[in-house]
């Protein structure tokens, strides 16, 4: 992906990330999901009052993705931030969802941590599932 479409694919996560429903952390993350098939799932946080049952917003995605028939994913834009204000710090996965994304994907899949000024202005740190879970435990390992 080039510079621009890494751009508006993180605007997709920044779309979604205004549904999240978080009434009790109120921390509001959005992901936007690239299938190898050119479609683009997106997902955000779906708190619970139970607490434990809460999704992450890569984990929507990826459970959207796979319950419609694609299992193989090149890219996730991620944003996250407070809900009352922009994603203005970059929101790395959680060690969950780092895992979920093993299931379907190699070292090379590629994780854009997203943020955006208040004034509007996007950046990203470009990431890999190899950097941010080495040594890790997937389907080869049975
Ligand atoms: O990468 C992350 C980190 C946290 N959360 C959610 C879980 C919870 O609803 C809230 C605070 O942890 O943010 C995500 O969706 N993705
Ligand atoms: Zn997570």
């Amino acid at each position: 992906m080039e510079n621009t479409e890494i751009i508006s694919f993180i605007e997709q996560a920044i779309e979604a990330r205004k549904n999240a429903y978080t009434p009790y952390s109120h921390f509001a993350v959005g992901a936007a999901l690239l299938g190898k098939t050119g479609r683009i799932y997106t997902g955000c946080n779906i708190e619970n009052a139970a607490y434990t049952p809460t999704n992450c917003a890569e984990r929507t995605a990826f459970f959207k993705a796979v319950s419609q028939g694609e299992h193989e994913f090149s890219a996730i834009a991620i944003v996250g931030g407070r809900a009352d204000m922009t994603c203005a710090q970059i929101c790395p996965p959680c060690g969950v969802c780092r895992q979920v994304m093993r299931e379907f994907c190699k070292d090379e899949f590629l994780i854009y941590l997203g943020k955006q000024t208040p004034e509007g202005e996007i950046s990203y740190r470009t990431m890999t599932l190899g950097q941010l879970l080495p040594e890790s435990f997937g389907p080869d390992n049975l």
